[in-house]
């Protein structure tokens, strides 16, 4: 396994304001996710979370540095990169079935119209919607359109999977089951994923790692939060597990004050060398490994936190 699949070398984002300022959204930004990793990003509005997922899709190009995926430096958008956004951006003249094989079929330009379909059908089945392929998304509740945009995301198998808040329009019940799905799937096939939430429980549930980034303008990336839940972990006892509570608490202690202060806190951060904090059990201590150090937060030792 590649250590840095998609790897984020030293990008800045800025944007020049009426009066001829400039505005630096983040800069000298350094991340990297390994292959078939989940990884969700945290941070306030405005800190620049959605700026690097376009910048991940190719939407958006930085004004520095550069963008890695399997050893290649991207430029512009690819198939190899499919993204979900928080609306559902469906072709709505085309049904279920017609929008993930229009998918397929721009990716694979030579496959006859059976093999599309039979391809766009395997997907329309790992999501659930076997049975409502010739629907429109007229006809779809929110939670359906979603699962056709997931759906036509993984339909391409795609390298990369980039979300932008996908499930934050939907009521509880149906957020609850794509999660698990999206989770699922992703576990199934080993998909690299990169999901901007501002759920600290669905951050929790879904990633590996969790990048906290400050409050911006002039963000930068704080944290990787390691999570020390088991992969296979479940919904329902998500809360009994030791160190639930003493991750959770830790994520929303820098959401609510840490996020603020941190510029001002930690004078000698390093952005190319980020801290990775492991959420370990009470005894262990502040270690440093390879290139990046390693801080094993010990529950009880913040003051701000109940666990
Ligand atoms: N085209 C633009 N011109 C000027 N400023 C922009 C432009 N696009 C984004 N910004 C600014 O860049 C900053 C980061 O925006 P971005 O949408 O990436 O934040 P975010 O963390 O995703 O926020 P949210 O959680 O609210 O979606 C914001 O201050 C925003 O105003």
């Amino acid at each position: 396994m590649s250590d840095k699949f998609i790897s984020i070398e030293g990008i800045a984002k800025r944007y020049l304001g009426a009066g001829g300022a400039t505005t630096t959204v983040f800069e000298n930004l350094w991340l990297s996710m390994a292959r078939g990793e989940f990884a969700c990003v945290i941070g306030h509005s405005g800190c620049g979370k959605t700026t690097v997922l376009n910048i991940l899709a190719g939407l958006d190009a930085p004004n520095e540095g550069a963008v890695i995926v399997d050893g290649q430096a991207i430029s512009g958008t690819s198939l190899d990169r499919a993204v979900i956004f928080q609306s559902h951006a469906l072709l709505p003249w085309r049904t279920v079935l017609g929008n993930v094989a229009y998918a397929v079929s721009s990716k694979w330009r030579s496959w006859d119209r059976a093999k599309v379909k039979a391809h766009a059908q395997k997907f329309i089945e790992l999501v659930g919607l076997a049975g409502s392929e010739h629907k429109r998304p007229s006809e779809l509740s929110g939670g359906m359109k979603q699962r056709v945009g997931i759906a036509r995301a993984l339909s391409i198998t795609p390298k990369m999977m980039l979300m932008d808040e996908p499930f934050s329009a939907l009521d509880a019940l149906t957020r609850g089951t794509l999660q698990d799905e999206v989770r699922r799937i992703c576990l199934e096939t080993g998909q690299t994923a990169f999901m901007i939430t501002h759920d600290v429980d669905e951050a929790i549930y879904l990633a590996d790692k969790i990048f906290l980034m400050t409050n911006g303008p002039g963000a930068v990336l704080a944290e990787v939060v390691e999570n020390p839940l088991p992969r296979d972990r479940g919904r329902t006892d998500l809360h009994r597990h030791p160190l639930y509570y003493a991750l959770r608490n830790h994520i929303i202690d820098f959401l609510v004050t840490r996020s603020k202060t941190f510029a001002a806190e930690t004078p000698d951060h390093d952005p190319r060398n980020v801290p990775v904090v492991r959420i370990g059990k009470p005894g262990l201590s502040i270690a440093a490994s390879g290139e990046e150090q390693r801080q094993t937060w010990t529950p009880g030792t913040n003051p701000g936190l109940t666990a």
